[in-house]
């Protein structure tokens, strides 16, 4: 496909999910519909469309409006590219440009800061600055228009990171050790052959945020030590510390078992022993209970723009409410002496240090460490809160 027909297919995309679809099976739908077009062309307009998701504030402003077309303008007008290069009518590409579109190109463009601003839910742009000072929710906002970087989980029980270095690359996959944990490497060159690797495929490397990695290398983890993963969902935790302490006994519980129908195969595949628990049925006393709780995912929204759009402040408020419930029942769980570390992948205050702070008031527990990374360390925004019952 040309680039030109390629930015009229992610038109057509945008169209779908501004009425309300969501992008993935407005994707998948016409991947289905238009056979011809290849991987490389799929991945492009992927793109496309995740770029004008992320974006849709700012490229709107650019483009002048909120369609799929204007979109695709203010994208390009984005990247200085001259917009009517590719709207111009040829076979398959985007309608040449109306007059209304050639003004609204020719309006001087907003500010730097302005575009990244209509970037963020504007209800939720006071909370962020409360959350990380204003200085700091300014970069945060200007970072997070970017694409996510890929990063993967080295599974050190099995191989060091360079050996994984190398195993990678023989499979054509260019990967970098990350600072910010022992166990990660950013993918640089050829994420889209990862799933069929042998690496992976053999349990040796696992996509997961580099800030999740840092923040679950940081946990209390004795030999032997008798872990809950609370929330597993897919077992991302529950994994990572597994692979940290072979020995250690690891429970994964998760309240949707449906969400967990893929860990054991993941961690037979990462050579970890993890025992699945029923809904309801948390078993304890833990000396670590982790409580990776449903949030916001404010510090994942570079990897799932429609999320931010979605949000409401009474669902915000929901999720306020259900991390309280569940940090309650979580204490119970806790042995003498043992650790509960609540986490998410929230910027807001709301859903990390305030909860944090409340737990640690209803229990009298003290927090014995706490953790913010933002987009601004170079992965996603993780938060995670340690308290320690008193033995
Ligand atoms: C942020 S996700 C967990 C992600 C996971 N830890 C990982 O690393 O892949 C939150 C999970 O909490 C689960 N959950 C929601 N309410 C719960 C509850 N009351 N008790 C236990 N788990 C719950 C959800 O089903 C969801 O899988």
């Amino acid at each position: 496909m040309t680039p030109a027909a390629r930015l009229q297919a992610a038109i057509e995309i945008l169209d779908f999910t501004q009425a309300g679809a969501p992008a993935e099976q407005v994707l998948t739908n016409w991947a289905r519909a238009h056979r011809f077009a290849g991987s490389g062309d799929r991945a492009a307009i992927r793109d496309l469309v995740y770029d004008a998701l992320r974006c849709r504030g700012s490229f709107a402003a650019l483009g002048g409006g909120a369609g799929g077309r204007a979109l695709m303008l203010g994208a390009l007008r984005a990247r200085g590219e001259d917009p009517a290069a590719l709207f111009d009518g040829a076979r398959h590409a985007p309608a040449p440009l109306t007059e209304a579109e050639v003004a609204a190109l020719a309006a001087p463009a907003p500010p730097a800061e302005a575009l990244a601003r209509a970037d963020w839910p504007a209800w939720l742009l006071a909370p962020l600055e409360d959350s990380l000072g204003a200085a700091a929710a300014a970069a945060v906002l200007a970072q997070m228009r970017a694409r996510a970087p890929v990063f993967l989980r080295v599974n050190l029980a099995q191989i060091s990171r360079t050996a994984a270095i190398a195993a990678l690359a023989a499979e054509g996959i260019e990967a970098v050790p990350v600072a910010l944990a022992g166990s990660a490497l950013e993918v640089r060159a050829g994420a889209r052959k990862i799933a069929g690797c042998a690496a992976y495929r053999d349990g040796l490397v696992e996509l997961q945020d580099a800030a999740s990695q840092a923040v679950a290398e940081t946990l209390p983890l004795a030999p032997g030590a008798r872990v809950l993963d609370y929330c597993a969902g897919g077992g991302g935790k529950a994994l990572a510390l597994a692979a940290r302490a072979p020995a250690a006994q690891i429970s994964a519980h998760d309240i949707d078992a449906g969400r967990m129908r893929d860990l054991p195969e993941r961690a037979a595949r990462a050579g970890a022993r993890i025992k699945v628990l029923r809904p309801g049925q948390p078993g304890g006393p833990y000396d670590l209970v982790v409580v990776d709780a449903p949030c916001s995912g404010s510090g994942t929204w570079r990897r799932t723009p429609e999320a931010k759009w979605r949000l409401t402040p009474a669902r915000l408020a929901e999720l306020t409410a259900l991390q309280r419930e569940i940090l309650t029942a979580a204490v119970a769980l806790v042995a003498p002496g043992g650790t509960l570390a609540y986490m998410t992948c929230s910027l807001l205050r709301a859903e990390n240090d305030a909860q944090a702070d409340w737990i640690a008031q209803e229990t009298g527990w003290p927090v014995v460490a706490r953790r913010a990374l933002s987009p601004l360390e170079g992965a996603d925004g993780f938060y995670c809160a340690q308290l320690r019952r008193p033995a």
